[in-house]
């Protein structure tokens, strides 16, 4: 094990802290080891009793006996504050970032918007503007495009130089988000010459319009009736559209909310070829199915998010997906609307509910009971769930990691602890958990974002303003 000495910079006057007895977890490996932070870096590992470790000193001694320490999560797919059928997400960025620190999850890349007419340097300054100083935990941002036209081709050049290197096209919300395969073709091509890596939401939108029109005209209005008309079909069919389109680009995809058995099918086939596409699903794909959005008294309503919820037996072709590596990353794709006000918005069409759920608190927790659930090994858990999100997005080994040099967010993690999920304790804006009563083994403890305690033992010390944008190089998950 190396000592090696922390470089300057990270968080200057967070000192000395010593994280003693616990299992370190990489994703490369697990080691019982003490980890020295200086100035908001990790500094130096060292074996636990070890002659380092021992001579080791610090202002702040933290101990991980019995516990796990392991990187910050890195959730690569939220939307704080997203507009989204005439109302907006109702976490902001201050209290979703808390709500991620509360989880362990020290990194989040939001989706900043492209207004249709609009030009992506205005959605990024508003989405500036909306993050800065309010941040708990670190943040950075990936490009919605809503209008590619030739002047937003351009700017696209533009944002990869100053760190936002990804960019979500979507194939479904026509009159909204959606692009067309020509837009899709010109964004990809601009994509693959920039370095920018294109995200795609793929449904295919259009024939989802014609459903719903269909459906609603039947009287079929509840919220299960979403699951009905955004078939497994259609997204599988856009899948395979869109890694078409990316081959003749010659551009790498990532395939965000991938929640089909068929969808998995597409992403595996094309990796099995030897493509550059790269697939990611959600907690609540492999948690939660189409019983709930059949809940009566409109309670499917919580459950209503893009792409939908599938029959529970997609959720094993999910779970190899993830051990097999056909999908990489699990994000939350945090977009939480009130069930109050806002999911209430659709009660007589669900085409009017908005689209999205909370989960930024729980992603760290629910992978680990995945893990006791026989799933994924703790390793692929970090992999899944830091060290590939920060790969794939430019932040490694920044974040993702524990390495001399990395910055140090750093989780203590209890695995057995028991919580139960509940609205009434979570801390996300939100009138409601997606998971209510659901019981969970493994807890977040202790949380450390570059080197200062945001967490510390179930007590919060974290404050708005501490988080800071984070420019992100290009995917290094291609290297
Ligand atoms: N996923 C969802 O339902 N809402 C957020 C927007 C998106 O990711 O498509
Ligand atoms: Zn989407
Ligand atoms: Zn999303």
């Amino acid at each position: 094990m190396t000592t090696t000495p922390a470089s300057a910079g990270g968080t200057p006057g967070t000192g000395r802290l010593l994280v003693r007895g616990g299992l370190v977890i990489t994703a490369a490996e697990e080691t019982p080891a003490d980890v020295l932070v200086e100035d908001g870096r990790i500094a130096a590992l060292a074996a636990h009793g070890s002659s380092a470790a021992e001579a080791w000193t610090a202002e702040r001694v933290i101990d991980a006996t019995g516990r796990y320490v392991i990187p910050g999560g890195v959730d690569a797919h939220t939307h704080m504050e997203l507009p989204f059928g005439g109302t907006f997400a109702s976490d902001d960025f201050e209290t979703g970032t808390r709500a991620a620190a509360w989880g362990g999850t020290t990194t989040i890349v939001d989706f900043a918007v492209q207004s249709r007419g609009g030009a992506l340097r205005e959605g990024l300054d508003a989405w500036h503007a909306k993050a800065e100083g309010r941040c708990a935990i670190d943040y950075a941002f990936h490009m919605i495009l809503s209008d590619v036209n030739e002047s937003s081709l351009k700017e696209m050049d533009l944002l990869v130089d100053e760190g936002i290197t990804s960019f979500k096209l979507f194939m479904a919300y026509p009159g909204v988000f959606y692009s067309d395969d020509g837009q899709i073709l010109r964004a990809m091509q601009r994509g693959a010459a920039s370095g920018g890596l294109i995200m795609m939401h793929a449904e295919n939108g259009i024939a989802i319009d014609v459903l719903v029109e269909q459906a609603l005209a039947r009287g079929e209005t509840d919220p299960r009736h979403h699951g009905e008309v955004r078939k497994v079909l259609l997204e599988a069919e856009a899948t395979h559209r869109a890694i078409q389109l990316s081959r003749v680009a010659g551009a790498p995809l990532y395939v965000v909310h991938v929640s089909a058995e068929e969808a998995v099918a597409e992403i595996a086939a094309a990796r099995d070829k030897g493509l550059p596409v790269f697939g990611e699903t959600c907690p609540q794909y492999l948690f939660l199915s189409t019983d709930n959005l059949a809940e009566p008294d409109f309670e499917g309503a919580k459950y209503v998010c893009s792409t939908p919820l599938r029959p529970r037996e997609h959720q094993a072709a999910l779970w190899r997906g993830l051990r097999g590596n056909d999908l990489q990353v699990v994000s939350t794709d945090h977009c939480p609307f009130c069930f109050s006000g806002q999911k209430e918005l659709g009660r007589g069409d669900f085409s009017r509910i908005p689209n999205g759920l909370p989960g930024v608190e729980h992603r760290m927790d629910l992978l680990h009971q995945a893990v006791l659930d026989g799933h994924i090994s703790r390793r692929r858990w970090i992999e899944i769930a830091c060290a590939t999100p920060a790969r794939m997005f430019g932040l490694y080994p920044r974040k993702g990691t524990i390495a001399p040099g990395a910055d140090a967010d750093l989780v203590i993690y209890d695995p057995a602890a028991e919580q139960t999920l509940s609205a009434a304790t979570h801390h996300m804006n939100v009138d409601y958990s997606a998971y209510e009563g659901r019981t969970l083994t493994g807890r977040v403890e202790t949380v450390l974002s570059r080197g200062r305690v945001v967490l510390d033992g179930r007590e919060y010390t974290g404050s708005p303003g501490h988080g800071r944008f984070v420019p992100r190089s290009t995917c290094q998950y291609l290297d």
